[in-house]
This record gives C-alpha cells, sequence and structure tokens, in this order.
C-alpha cells in the first residue's frame, strides 16, 4: 500500500463543505473550527450543537438534501451522511481539484483525518492510516500527561527565540548552535524570565 503524504492545510477563510449534520459531522467541524475555515453545512437536520453555531453564525447551514451545486467552488469537502447513496452522490459531484474526505468509506475520498492533540502551538496527529481510528485516538490520548500547559509556554518561548535569532544572528553555525541549545530540557523547567536571561546570555556567547 502507498502512504498516505501527511500535511498542514491552511484552512482560514477557506469554503469547507460538511455534508450531512450529525455526531460524525460534528466532530469533523471542531477542527475545521479550529482551523478558521468559512463552513457550510448542508443535512435537513443537525445536532443541537451545530444549530448554535449556526444560530450563532459561527457556520453556515443550508436545510436541505445535498444537490451537486452544493459543493461548488468548495476547497474542501466532508460527507458524512448516514446513507451510502448520498455519499456517494457526493463523491460523484467531486472534481480532481477538490479535497474529499468519504466518513463512510476509507478508500473512496483523497484525504483522511488523524486524531488530534493540541498544546498552543503544538499539534500532534496520528494516523493509523484507516486501521484502527480507535487506536489513533487512544495514542493521542496519552499525550495530554507528557505536554502540559508549561510545554505550550515553553513553545512560545522557543517560537519568540527563532524569530528573534533568523534576524538578528547571520552567521548560519551561530544560529544552528543557539537554536539547538535552547532546545536543552533545562529551558523547559525555567520560568519565563529565567529562560529570556539565559537566552540573551546565549546569544552574547555565541553570537
Ligand atoms: C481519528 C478520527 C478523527 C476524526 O474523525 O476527526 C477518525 N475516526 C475517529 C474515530 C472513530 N471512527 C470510527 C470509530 C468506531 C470504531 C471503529 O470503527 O474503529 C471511531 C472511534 C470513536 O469514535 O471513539 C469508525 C469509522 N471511521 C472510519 C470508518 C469508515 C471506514 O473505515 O471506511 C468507520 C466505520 C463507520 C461504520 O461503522 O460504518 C473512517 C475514518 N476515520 C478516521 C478518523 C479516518 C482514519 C483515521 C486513521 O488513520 O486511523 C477515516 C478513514 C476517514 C475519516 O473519517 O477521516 C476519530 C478519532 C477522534 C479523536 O481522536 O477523538
Ligand atoms: N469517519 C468516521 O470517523 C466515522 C465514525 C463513525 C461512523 N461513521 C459513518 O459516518 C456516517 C454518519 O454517521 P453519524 O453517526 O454522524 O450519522 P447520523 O445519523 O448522526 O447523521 C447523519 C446526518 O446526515 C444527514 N442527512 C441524511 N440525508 C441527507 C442528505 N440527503 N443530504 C444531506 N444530509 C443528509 C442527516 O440529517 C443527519 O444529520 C455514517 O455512514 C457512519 O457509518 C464515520
Amino acid at each position: 500500500m502507498d502512504n498516505y503524504y501527511p500535511v498542514m492545510l491552511k484552512m482560514k477563510g477557506k469554503r469547507a463543505v460538511v455534508v450531512g449534520g450529525g455526531k460524525i459531522a460534528e466532530r469533523k467541524i471542531k477542527g475545521l473550527l479550529e482551523a478558521g475555515a468559512d463552513i457550510l453545512v448542508i443535512s435537513p437536520k443537525v445536532t443541537d450543537k451545530l444549530l448554535r453555531l449556526a444560530t450563532d453564525k459561527t457556520i453556515k447551514w443550508e436545510q436541505k438534501s445535498f444537490e451537486p451545486a452544493d459543493i461548488k467552488g468548495a476547497f474542501l469537502v466532508i460527507t458524512a451522511v448516514n446513507e451510502r447513496a448520498v455519499n456517494q452522490s457526493v463523491q460523484d459531484s467531486i472534481t480532481d481539484q477538490q479535497l474529499f474526505c468519504r466518513s463512510d468509506d476509507q478508500g473512496e475520498g483523497n484525504f483522511i483525518l488523524p486524531s488530534l492533540f493540541r498544546q498552543g502551538k503544538l499539534t500532534i496527529a496520528v494516523s493509523t492510516s484507516g486501521a484502527s481510528p480507535g487506536m489513533a485516538k487512544k495514542i493521542t490520548a496519552g499525550f495530554s500527561s507528557v505536554y502540559d500547559d508549561t510545554f505550550g509556554e515553553y513553545l512560545d518561548f522557543l517560537d519568540q527565540c527563532r524569530k528573534y535569532i533568523r534576524t538578528s544572528i547571520k552567521d548560519p553555525d551561530k544560529r544552528k548552535r543557539i537554536l539547538t541549545e535552547i532546545l536543552d530540557e533545562e529551558f523547559l523547567n525555567l520560568s519565563h524570565k529565567e529562560r529570556e536571561e539565559r537566552f540573551l546570555g546565549l546569544c552574547i556567547e555565541r553570537g
């Protein structure tokens, strides 16, 4: 089997159409919302949560059965309908340029979704290539004890340091050395102030 090719998609403002408004659609929409997508749901019925999101205009909902015109111009389409024939008609309407996930039949779409763990800027995506979504979920659940809030703050610190180094230190070897040194575990357990002091010290020593 060919492996899937993992990517991190920019979805901000991009049209994502979700066909179906049940439990599975709700779960897929959660991830799309976190990525700032422009979400349109096509479904005769939606869950209470999706109804609230539609009422406060966080998502758009057209209360109707699927028709091919609904996905025209969409960047990404997910179908999660409890009737195979409807999911098939969505698939039949997809163009070669559209990203398409078919929730009831892995082999038929051109992408699948991983299970996600997020902590600040850290995202860990786990896929079993469709072998066992339940196992993917079990694996991601294990990361919460390893990467806590402190790690999220540390990653923000690394982000700031990297931006500073990229503009202030011209020598690529020095850059690389400092960027490697701030990955040392000792930094994780320092306070924000202590981290900044250690970092500036390193820049002076190595720079
Ligand atoms: C990871 C996660 C992400 C998400 O949904 O956002 C996700 N499924 C999750 C859970 C889950 N899904 C299912 C169960 C019941 C147990 C079981 O069947 O094993 C559970 C467990 C549960 O709900 O606890 C049933 C199921 N799933 C698919 C099919 C159809 C098929 O296999 O063809 C059927 C049978 C439907 C039926 O019976 O008719 C297909 C897919 N599900 C995928 C993703 C993609 C592969 C991911 C991978 O690489 O492993 C893929 C291929 C396409 C896609 O949907 O993207 C999410 C965990 C979220 C979290 O982390 O909380
Ligand atoms: N990929 C996954 O992670 C995963 C997990 C479990 C189940 N599934 C599969 O996903 C599908 C959806 O499951 P669910 O539990 O959300 O079902 P559900 O019954 O809760 O929801 C189905 C939704 O489809 C809508 N619908 C019905 N006919 C429609 C039409 N013609 N046009 C548009 N919308 C229509 C319904 O109004 C409803 O909102 C099922 O096929 C299920 O087997 C996928």
